[in-house]
C-alpha cells in the first residue's frame, strides 16, 4: 500500500425497494418483502470509498442502520493498514465490543450491522489493490488470508493449520481455474420464476423466458399449501422438462415431521434439494429431515438465516445440510464467510450461496469464484443463486450469460449503488417512497 489511508467518515443510508407491490421475493413466510439495504459508505482521506450493504425485507432496516452508526465509531479514524494487517483481530473487536456484544453475541441486528461495515472494508481493500474482490482473495497468500479469520469457537472443527493446508494444497492449478471460470462463467440457478405470490400464468411465462436465457436450474417456493405446491411444480416441470434441475424452498415453514411428510409428497417432481424446511436454529431437526429424505435423492440446503460460523459448524458436524448456503450479509461479512467456506471444504459440503435479496447476487459471485479457484477447486454440485431483480441500481451489476455468472472485472465488491438510486430510494424521503406515501400505497 502506498500512502497511508485513513477512514474519515461513515455514512449510513436506509435504502428500500417496494418489491412487495409485485410480490417479487415472496415465499411461504415472507409474503410481501420490500428488498432493502442498510447501505454504508466509508469515506477516506483519499479518493477511495468503501461501499457495503447488509439486507433486510423492509421494516427494521432503520434499526440495522442505527446499529451500524453505533459500530461505525470503531472504524472512523482508523488507518487501513491497522485493519488489513490483522483483519481477524479487527473483526473480533467489532463483534466483541464490550457492551454491544450483549445484544448478540454474533447474531441478529448487531451481526447484520457488522456485515455492512466489514463488506465495505473489503470493497475498499479490493479497490486499493485495484482488483475485483474474488481476485484479491484468490491471489492472497494463504497465511494472509487465514489471518483475516476469527477461529474462536470453531477450532474444534477447523484449526488455523487445517485452513492453511487446504489453501496451500490448492495453490497449484489456481491459474488454470481462473482461466477456466473466466471462459465458462460460474453456474447458477434462477429463483425468479417461482416466487410464491406469482400466479400460474406468470410462472409459465417466466419459466419459458428463463429457459430461453439458458437457465437449466430452477428454484420454486413451496410450503404454504400442498395441493398448490403440486400444481405449481407440475407447471414448472411441464415447461422446463424432466432433465432440468429443480430445487424447492420452504423458508422455515414446517415442523420437522411435517417437512418429511410434505417432501415425500413432492418427491415425484424429482427435486435436488429442500431449502430451509424448518427453523434455521434447529440443527438436529435438519439432520433428521436430511436422513429421511436422503433415500429419495433430496438433500437439505440451508444458511440464509444461519446466524454465524458456530451454527454452521454444528450443521456440518451433524450432517444436517448437504448444500451450504452462505450469506454475504447474514454472516459477519467476508471474514466469517471465509471461515465457513473453509469449514465446508473440510467437511466435503458444497458451497451454494444465497442470493435472494437486493445486491446479494452482486456479492456472492465473488465468494463462489474464490471458492472454486482457491479452496474447493471444483464446481461439482455447486451453484450460485440468481434472482433477476434490481440489478439496474448498481454501477457494476452482475453479468449472466447462458445461465452462468461472468466473473466481474471492476475493482471492489460490485456493490456500489448508483447515486440516483441512493437519492430516489432512501426511505422515507426519496422520491420513490414519497410518491407511494402520497398515493396512499404506503404509510410510514
Ligand atoms: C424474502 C426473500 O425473497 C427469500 O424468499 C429469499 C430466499 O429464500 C432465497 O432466495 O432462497
Ligand atoms: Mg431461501
Amino acid at each position: 500500500m502506498a500512502a497511508p489511508i485513513r477512514v474519515v467518515a461513515c455514512e449510513v443510508k436506509d435504502i428500500r425497494f417496494p418489491t412487495s407491490l409485485e410480490k417479487d421475493g415472496s415465499d411461504a413466510m415472507n409474503k410481501a418483502p420490500d428488498y432493502s439495504s442498510p447501505y454504508v459508505i466509508l469515506k477516506t482521506d483519499s479518493q477511495l470509498e468503501g461501499h457495503g450493504i447488509t439486507f433486510t425485507v423492509g421494516k427494521g432496516n432503520e434499526i440495522v442502520c442505527h446499529a451500524i452508526k453505533v459500530l461505525s465509531k470503531m472504524v472512523v479514524g482508523v488507518e487501513l493498514s491497522t485493519i488489513y494487517n490483522d483483519f481477524g483481530t479487527f473483526w473480533r473487536s467489532l463483534t466483541s465490543e464490550d457492551q454491544m456484544r450483549w445484544l448478540g453475541p454474533e447474531k441478529g441486528v448487531m451481526h447484520l450491522a457488522v456485515a455492512a461495515i466489514i463488506n465495505a472494508l473489503w470493497d475498499l481493500w479490493a479497490k486499493v489493490e485495484r482488483k475485483p474482490l474474488w481476485k484479491l482473495l484468490a491471489d492472497m497468500e494463504p497465511e494472509k488470508l487465514v489471518s483475516t479469520i476469527d477461529f474462536r469457537y470453531i477450532s474444534d472443527a477447523l484449526t488455523k493449520e487445517e485452513a492453511l493446508s487446504i489453501l496451500k494444497k490448492q495453490q497449484s492449478g489456481k491459474k488454470d481455474r481462473e482461466k477456466h471460470i473466466k471462459e465458462i462463467g460460474y453456474p447458477s440457478y434462477t429463483t425468479s420464476v417461482g416466487w410464491l405470490g406469482y400466479d400460474d400464468v406468470k410462472l409459465r411465462r417466466l419459466c419459458k423466458e428463463a429457459l430461453s436465457q439458458g437457465f437449466t436450474r430452477f428454484k420454486a417456493k413451496v410450503g404454504a399449501d400442498l395441493e398448490d405446491d403440486k400444481r405449481r411444480l407440475g407447471i414448472i416441470r411441464e415447461e422446463v422438462g424432466k432433465d432440468k434441475i429443480l430445487l424447492v424452498d420452504a423458508n422455515q415453514r414446517w415442523e420437522v415431521q411435517e417437512a418429511i411428510e410434505w417432501m415425500k409428497e413432492l418427491a415425484q417432481f424429482d427435486l435436488t434439494w429442500i431449502e430451509e424446511p424448518t427453523s434455521p436454529d434447529d440443527i438436529l431437526g435438519h439432520a433428521k429431515i436430511a436422513k429421511e429424505l436422503n433415500p429419495l435423492g433430496i438433500g437439505v440446503a440451508t444458511g440464509e438465516q444461519c446466524q454465524n460460523r458456530i451454527v454452521f459448524k454444528q450443521f456440518l458436524q451433524a450432517d444436517a445440510l448437504q448444500f451450504c448456503q452462505i450469506d454475504s450479509c447474514r454472516l459477519g461479512g467476508v471474514n466469517e464467510n471465509l471461515a465457513v467456506i473453509l469449514m465446508a471444504c473440510k467437511f466435503g459440503v458444497p458451497i451454494c450461496p444465497h442470493g435472494g435479496g437486493v445486491g446479494l447476487c452482486e456479492l456472492i459471485q465473488h465468494l463462489s469464484i474464490f471458492d472454486y479457484i482457491a479452496v474447493s477447486g471444483t464446481l461439482e454440485k455447486r451453484v450460485v443463486e440468481y434472482v433477476d431483480h434490481l440489478h439496474e441500481h448498481f454501477l457494476t451489476p452482475t453479468v449472466i450469460n447462458n445461465g452462468s455468472y461472468i466473473p466481474p472485472q471492476a475493482p471492489g465488491y460490485s456493490i456500489t449503488m448508483k447515486e440516483s438510486t441512493i437519492k430516489s430510494n432512501e426511505y422515507p424521503n426519496g422520491s420513490v417512497w414519497q410518491k407511494l406515501i402520497k398515493d396512499g400505497v404506503y404509510t410510514v
